[in-house]
């Protein structure tokens, strides 16, 4: 068995016993493929992992940037309690419109809304609504501009809010300090954003899976 194969059984493994997809999250998969969006979701195990953040976290707010096809949403909305908000962020119009139906089909609809346009004009939009605090955001869009996001969340959260940016390894890219590729430069830019902010205390995990070799970074708000 090559790595990636082992990698490849161990996600299975651990998917099937611990965060299998169900109907609903089944079918979210199904209708993405059918409408042909491009297969850049987060695992079942990584979703899981997601929906333990929220619960762990307690939270009742979740921002998302980069919707898809609304699966991770539907992880991260499972945790939320009956009055709680999610705001998810969608250039795609196509996308967005998926997800959608996606998230109406997981009974979740009043709890989530999909906001369609580029991130980096939702999200004044969405400051000068002057929502309350984020308990969570969780950032997996175009990479490119993952530090502006992250600004974006320190703007949008309060003490103890969780930041959790997605694809932070790119198969090891991210650590090429010379690199000028748009995901490693916005990528790095992030990660020493949180290393060096004052409001903000966090860490990266690298990660291997189903989806190859990647990672995560976590931040919590400290101030
Ligand atoms: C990696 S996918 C998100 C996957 C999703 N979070 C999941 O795990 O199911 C990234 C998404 O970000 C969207 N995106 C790319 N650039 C964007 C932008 N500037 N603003 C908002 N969304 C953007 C893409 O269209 C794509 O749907």
């Amino acid at each position: 068995m090559s790595e990636s194969q082992a990698w490849d059984a161990v996600d299975a493994y651990f998917t099937d016993h611990l965060a299998p997809d169900d109907e609903v999250t089944t079918a979210a998969l199904r209708d993405s493929e059918a409408a042909e969006l491009p297969h850049v979701n987060v695992t079942a195990n990584q979703g899981k992992l997601l929906q333990l953040l929220a619960e762990i976290q307690g939270a009742r707010t979740v921002l998302e940037i980069g919707t898809l096809g609304g699966y991770s949403t539907i992880w991260l909305a499972r945790a939320l309690p009956a009055d709680g908000r999610l705001i998810s962020l969608e250039y795609d119009p196509r996308h967005a419109e998926v997800a959608t139906r996606n998230i109406a089909r997981a009974g979740l609809d009043k709890l989530v809304e999909v906001r369609v346009g580029a991130a980096l004009e939702s999200l004044p939009l969405l400051a000068d609504e002057n929502p309350p605090p984020f308990d969570l955001v969780f950032i997996d869009a175009d990479k490119v501009n993952n530090a502006r996001y992250l600004e974006w969340a320190l703007r949008l959260t309060s003490v103890g809010s969780l930041i959790v940016v997605d694809n932070v390894v790119r198969g090891g890219r991210v650590a090429d300090a010379d690199s000028d590729a748009g995901d490693v430069v916005g990528t790095r830019a992030a990660i020493e954003l949180i290393g060096s902010h004052p409001r903000l205390s966090g860490t990266a995990i690298q990660t291997v899976g189903a989806k190859g070799y990647d990672g995560f970074a976590l931040a919590r708000v400290l101030a």
